[in-house]
């Protein structure tokens, strides 16, 4: 390979000069991360929504690279749930990862197999490592603002999304009802 440079607007974190793809996940694709499913179905119905999207710059997956980029979280709630990405473990449990905040108000929520739970608030200028092992997902919890973050970890780790789909996460992220988040336990999480 040969060195890269590539430009992320810091208010967008789009990356519009690269030949990388944005991934995007509508929620007709993650609708089932959501715990209330009714209202995802409803608002389903009469339209489908851009809950995140994500830079893949196509660094080769292979021992000795990171993988990096940005990820655009928008607001948004399914009933009183923040739009959030699905989460995942890395394939290679215990490989660790670090997210920088560009923009916006956020959390990023982790768990391990043996259930300690950890989350930190994320604003602009704030860097969270992800230790190895966590399962992550970020959050948006900004009624009106964009979450952008910049990540990186290394390029072979992969991803493993089946235990956080079946099981979900332990905590769930949700509005106080008065602008600001609380957290709570997932009535659903699944323990077998
Ligand atoms: O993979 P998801 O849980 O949908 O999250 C989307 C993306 O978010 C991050 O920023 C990660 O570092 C990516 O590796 C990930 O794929
Ligand atoms: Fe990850």
């Amino acid at each position: 390979m040969t060195p890269k440079t590539t430009f992320f607007d810091l208010q967008t974190g789009f990356a519009p000069e690269t030949e990388s793809v944005s991934l995007k996940r509508s929620l007709s694709t993650i609708k089932s991360i959501f715990s209330n499913q009714e209202k995802a179905e409803e608002i389903l119905s009469s339209e489908d929504r851009l809950v995140y999207e994500f830079y893949d710059l196509g660094i080769p997956e292979k021992e000795g690279n990171i993988a990096y980029g940005t990820s655009i979280l928008y607001p948004g709630k399914v009933g009183d749930e923040f739009h959030m990405t699905k989460g995942h473990f890395h394939t290679i449990l215990d490989t660790g990862e670090v997210y920088y905040c560009l923009k916006g108000h956020g959390m990023m929520m982790m768990e391990n197999p043996e259930g300690d739970v950890e989350y930190r608030e994320m604003r602009a200028g704030h860097s969270v490592f992800v230790p190895g092992r966590y399962a992550h997902r970020t959050i948006n919890v900004s009624d009106t603002e964009v979450f952008v973050t910049f990540f990186a970890f290394r390029a072979d780790a992969g991803h493993d999304y089946g235990t956080v789909e079946s099981k979900g996460f332990r905590k769930l992220v949700v509005s106080d009802g008065q602008g600001g988040y609380k957290i709570i336990d997932n009535p659903k999480w699944n323990s077998i």
